[in-house]
C-alpha cells in the first residue's frame, strides 16, 4: 500500500517550493500544472485496483531541465485515502500558480512553410497539448503568404492577448516583431519613418517555437532550439527584454532587426539561398559554399557611435546569462533615462568613428546569435539587452583567411583574433556603399549598368562594383546606405536567457535544498 500512496512523501509545501522527497523538489515557478488525477480510468486498467480502499490522488506536472538547456514535462502522482486532504492539496496548489503571473490567452501564427514545412506538425503535436495541460486558451493561425502574421497583428484585438506565439524561423519571427512593433507605434501616434523618434517599448511578449532553418534567435535566448522547451518558457510566463535595431535610409523606415544585420558574405548568402529554398535549411550550405568560391568584397564607409554607457565589450570571456547585470545595469540606466526625460531621446552629439575600406562581411549583431551551426555564435559576448550591436568588420583578406575566420564560428578559438577583423561595440552606425558615393558625387553609373563586373582598377582584386544587399534576421534588404540605431530592451520574449551550466544550477540546487 506505502507504494501507492505517495503523497506521503509530499511533506512541505511553501509559497516558493514543493518538496516532494528527501532530496527532489520543484520550485512552485516551475509548476506547469496541478490536475485531479481521474482513477477510474486507473482503475480500470488494472484488475489488482478493484480490491483497494478507495483512492484519491492528484498529479504535479512540472519542468524537468535535462542537458543542453533541454526543458521537459515530467509528473508526479499524489494519492491519499482522504478526499478532502487531497482537495485541500489540490486547492493550494492552485491558488500558488494564480500567483505566478502566466500567460492565459495566446494568439499564435504557424508558418507551415518554414524550415522542413514541419510547423503544423510540430505545434500540434508538441505544443499545443502542453498549452491546453497548462489552461492556456490560444487563437491560431495558419498562415497563406508571407506578410499575412504582420498584417493581421494591425487588425487584432491585441489587449485581448497576454502574448504572441510564433511557429518559424528567424523570418517569421521578423515578421510577427515588426507587426508588434509596428502596431504599438501607430497606435501611439509614433513616426516609424523618423529615425529619431523615441520607440514606444512593446510590452506583449513574444514567444518563438522553432520550425525554421537557422532559429537563431530562439537558440541565441533560450540556448537550445526545441519547440517543447520554448512551450515550456511562454507557459511559465519568463521574460527576456530584447534590444532592436531600426533601419532606416533616407528618412525611410526599412526594417528593425535584433539578430544579425549582414552584409556582403552573409547578404550573398541569403540572397542565393532564397532561390533554393526547396532545398530546405540545407540551401544555406549549397549557397554559403558557392558565395565563399565566389569571394566578393566591397567597398564602402562605416561611421558609428561607440557604446559608451555599457560595461562589457565584444572581447569579453564572459557571455551574456540569464540575469545579466550588464544587461540589468542597461535596464535601470533606460529607467533613469525616461524619469528624466520621458519618452524623449537624449539628444547626443556623441562622437562619430569613420572607417573606409574594402570588406568581404559587415555583420552588427544585437545579440551572439548562437545556433546550431554556430553554437558560440557570430559575437560571443554580445548582450541581448544592453542597449547595444557588436559592429564585426571583416576585411579584404584572402579565401585562405576567410576560411579561418568562418570555421571559428563553428569551434572555441577566437574569431575576432585575426589581423583582418575588427569588432567594436556600438549603439548606432551608418553605412554607404562606394558605388553609392561616387553616384551621389556624380561619377557615371558605372556599377549599375555593368552589375557583376570587377574593380576597374584592379582587374585581380576580387572587389564587385555591384552592391550587396543586407541580410536582415533572414530577410533580404536593397539599400546601399542604411543607417542604424539601437533600441534598448524595446520588445521582450518568452524566455530568461541561457542559464548557466547545468553542474553549476544543481549545485545552486543543493545550496537551496540545505536551507530548507
Ligand atoms: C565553411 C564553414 C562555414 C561555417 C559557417 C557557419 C556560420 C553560421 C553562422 C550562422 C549565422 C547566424 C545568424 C542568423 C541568421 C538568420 O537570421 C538567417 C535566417 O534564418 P531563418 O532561415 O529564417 O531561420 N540565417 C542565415 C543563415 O542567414
Ligand atoms: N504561408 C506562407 N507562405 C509563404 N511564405 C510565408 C508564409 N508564412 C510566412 N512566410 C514567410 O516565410 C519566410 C521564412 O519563414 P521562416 O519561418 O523564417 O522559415 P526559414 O527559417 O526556413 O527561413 C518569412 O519571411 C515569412 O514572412
Ligand atoms: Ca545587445
Amino acid at each position: 500500500m506505502d507504494k501507492w500512496i505517495s503523497m506521503l512523501r509530499c511533506h512541505k509545501i511553501s509559497r516558493s517550493f514543493l518538496c516532494m522527497s528527501g532530496n527532489c523538489f520543484v520550485p512552485t515557478s516551475e509548476i506547469i500544472a496541478v490536475e485531479e488525477t481521474d482513477l477510474n480510468k486507473k482503475q480500470r486498467n488494472s484488475g489488482k485496483w478493484q480490491k483497494m480502499a478507495k483512492l484519491h490522488a492528484f498529479t504535479v506536472y512540472y519542468v524537468k531541465k535535462a542537458q543542453n538547456h533541454r526543458w521537459r514535462c515530467s509528473d508526479v502522482t499524489f494519492w491519499c485515502v482522504d478526499e478532502q486532504l487531497c482537495n485541500q492539496w489540490i486547492q493550494a496548489l492552485k491558488e500558488l500558480l494564480e500567483l505566478q503571473t502566466r500567460p492565459k490567452q495566446l494568439l499564435v501564427y504557424i508558418n507551415p512553410y518554414g524550415g522542413k514545412r514541419q510547423g503544423k506538425r510540430i505545434y500540434e503535436q508538441k505544443v499545443a497539448p502542453l498549452f491546453s495541460l497548462a489552461s492556456i486558451s490560444t487563437d491560431v493561425f495558419v498562415t497563406e503568404r508571407a506578410n499575412h502574421a504582420k498584417d493581421n497583428l494591425f487588425e487584432v484585438n491585441i489587449n485581448k492577448y497576454d502574448g504572441v506565439v510564433c511557429v518559424g524561423g528567424d523570418g517569421m519571427f521578423s515578421e510577427v516583431m515588426h507587426g508588434l512593433i509596428g502596431r504599438m507605434q501607430k497606435d501611439s501616434g509614433i513616426d516609424q519613418n523618423n529615425p529619431k523618434a523615441p520607440l514606444v517599448q512593446c510590452n506583449i511578449r513574444i514567444g518563438i517555437i522553432p520550425a525554421g532553418s537557422t532559429d537563431c534567435v530562439c537558440y541565441s535566448t533560450v540556448g537550445i532550439s526545441d519547440p517543447v522547451t520554448s512551450a515550456l518558457h511562454i507557459i511559465l510566463g519568463d521574460s527576456q527584454p530584447l534590444d532592436v535595431s531600426s533601419v532606416h535610409h533616407n528618412n525611410t523606415f526599412l526594417k528593425y532587426t535584433v539578430s544579425l544585420l549582414g552584409y556582403g558574405f552573409y547578404g550573398d548568402v541569403l540572397k542565393d539561398s532564397e532561390k533554393k529554398r526547396w532545398m530546405g535549411p540545407m540551401r544555406y550550405d549549397y549557397s554559403g559554399f558557392k558565395t565563399f568560391l565566389s569571394h566578393h568584397c566591397y567597398e564602402g564607409t562605416i561611421s558609428f557611435q561607440p557604446a559608451k554607457h555599457t560595461l562589457g565589450s565584444p572581447r569579453d570571456k564572459d557571455s551574456c546569462r540569464t540575469g545579466c547585470h550588464i544587461c540589468r545595469q542597461s535596464e535601470q540606466q533606460l529607467a533613469e533615462q525616461r524619469k528624466k526625460c520621458g519618452l524623449k531621446h537624449e539628444e547626443d552629439e556623441e562622437e562619430w568613428k569613420v572607417i573606409k575600406g574594402k570588406f568581404l562581411a559587415i555583420n552588427a549583431v544585437n545579440m551572439s546569435c548562437a545556433c546550431p551551426r554556430s553554437p558560440k555564435g557570430l559575437s560571443p559576448a554580445a548582450h541581448l539587452a544592453d542597449g547595444s550591436a557588436d559592429l564585426i568588420l571583416v576585411r579584404k583578406c584572402s579565401r585562405f583567411d576567410f576560411l579561418r575566420y568562418l570555421v571559428r564560428h563553428t569551434n572555441q578559438d577566437d574569431q575576432f583574433d585575426f589581423s583582418f577583423v575588427d569588432v567594436y561595440r556600438v549603439k548606432s552606425f551608418q553605412f554607404t556603399s562606394k558605388l553609392l558615393e561616387d553616384n551621389e558625387s556624380d561619377v557615371t553609373d558605372i556599377g549599375k549598368k555593368h552589375f557583376g563586373q570587377f574593380c576597374r582598377d584592379h582587374p585581380a582584386c576580387c572587389c564587385n562594383i555591384a552592391n550587396s544587399t543586407w541580410n536582415c534576421d533572414g530577410e533580404t534588404l536593397d539599400s546601399s546606405a542604411i543607417e542604424v540605431r539601437v533600441h534598448c530592451q524595446l520588445m521582450k520574449l518568452f524566455a530568461r536567457g541561457i542559464e548557466e551550466n547545468h553542474k553549476e544550477a544543481v549545485s545552486n540546487q543543493s545550496r537551496v535544498e540545505q536551507l530548507l
